[in-house]
């Protein structure tokens, strides 16, 4: 089968395309990505070794017309491509990870009458999964609670499709030694000491300066306690500047997080759900400030870890460099850091890429 798969703006979205991709073409099939020439995609995409397609990014209205010729013109435009690529590429499926580069494609699927179907990775759904769920086949859930379901197909709840990377690293972590010799390479990476306490901020894919400068704002408690790798964001690295030295390390992106994930014994972190997912499947304890636009899916993406006291809650506006000296830091504590581990590895989150690619067959 050939399979068109939607992913595009941040690497929430992209990855656990990646990860499903991955999964798909080692059984057989054929997928060709969908994005946009800005988004994150561009750069992930091509260096997975996967074919990109890109249209334009249009904003999806607020109510979206299931009647094509009502829809606004740069959509209709952008459907219209899209049902164009369908026909050109002999696409079997659509599967479409949510985003304002899904909605264009599920409409394009429906006039073409193939299969649509949806990866929701938030624990609330954004708008385009909510208006291609309506025809969709099949909709893969990350988490039981979401309030979505294929009116007219089937619905599974089959976690989150992390990489490869991640899953590999998870399996590491359940043998000491190979758990150790993770820990040293990734630490003699950043020209950090394995032995000593590490601690990593991230704001996700994109970055968050509220959280860059409280953090950096800390930098001196916070490096009296621990080592720390500040990931700030791509363009942000000014955030975090006055704050580097040699404990503590400053880098805009990395694209091999299983190497931080393999040396981090704390993260704080937005709460995107595939940082949540990661982190979970990992037991990596976290601090999660999660963003407060959106539709909130963030707080409730974090929420069971959270409630389980896994990781712990503070909310954006509190997040100051004060903050970071009286809750970040007194987590710092090794056995602090085993008790919240443990909550996290009872849980048992998983890789969701196998049952994602299931449901596309099963729908097929
Ligand atoms: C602002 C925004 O749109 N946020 C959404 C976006 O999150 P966003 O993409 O920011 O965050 P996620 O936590 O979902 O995913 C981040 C991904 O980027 C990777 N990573 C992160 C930092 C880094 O330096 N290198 C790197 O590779 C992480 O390993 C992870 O796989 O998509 C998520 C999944 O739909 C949503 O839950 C978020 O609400």
């Amino acid at each position: 089968m050939r399979i068109l798969a939607a992913a595009g703006g941040t690497a929430g979205h992209v990855n656990p395309m990646l990860a499903t991709a991955d999964q798909l073409i080692a059984r057989g099939h054929e997928v060709i990505a969908l994005g946009t020439a800005v988004g994150l995609e561009a750069d992930l995409v091509p260096a997975a070794g996967l074919e990109l397609v890109t249209i334009d990014k249009v904003p999806l209205p607020r109510r979206p017309s299931l009647d094509l010729l009502r829809l606004p013109t740069r959509l209709a435009r952008t459907v219209g491509t899209v049902r164009t690529l369908i026909r050109d590429r002999e696409i079997d499926a659509v599967l479409g990870f949510g985003g304002y580069v899904s909605a264009p494609a599920y409409l394009a699927a429906r006039q073409a009458d193939i299969p649509v179907i949806i990866q929701e990775q938030n624990a609330r759904p954004g708008i385009a999964n909510r208006l291609g769920a309506r025809w969709a086949k099949g909709v893969s859930l990350t988490f039981a609670s979401t309030p979505l379901a294929a009116k007219h197909g089937m619905t599974r709840v089959t976690g989150l499709p992390l990489r490869a990377e991640i899953s590999g690293l998870a399996a590491d972590r359940t043998d000491e030694a190979r758990k150790r010799f993770r820990r040293e390479r990734a630490a003699e990476r950043f020209g950090l000491d394995p032995d000593d306490m590490i601690i990593v901020l991230t704001g996700g894919s994109s970055g968050a300066q509220q959280l860059n400068r409280a953090f950096a704002g800390a930098a001196d408690v916070l490096t009296s306690r621990a080592q720390v790798l500040h990931v700030t964001g791509r363009g942000k690295e000014a955030d975090a500047a006055g704050a580097a030295g040699d404990r503590y390390r400053v880098l805009d992106y990395v694209r091999e997080m299983e190497e931080v994930y393999a040396m981090a014994d704390l993260v704080v972190t937005r709460a995107g759900a595939g940082m949540v997912a990661e982190l979970a499947a990992l037991a990596i304890p976290a601090v999660v400030v999660p963003l407060a636009i959106g539709n909130g899916e963030q707080y409730l993406n974090a929420k069971s870890a959270i409630d389980s006291g896994g990781f712990l809650h503070i909310a954006n506006d509190a997040f100051t460099p004060d903050a970071v000296r009286e809750q970040v830091v007194p987590l710092l504590d090794r056995q602090e850091l085993d008790r919240r581990s443990a909550i996290l590895r009872a849980a048992g989150v998983s890789d969701g890429a196998g049952a994602v690619a299931d449901l596309v067959e099963g729908v097929l």
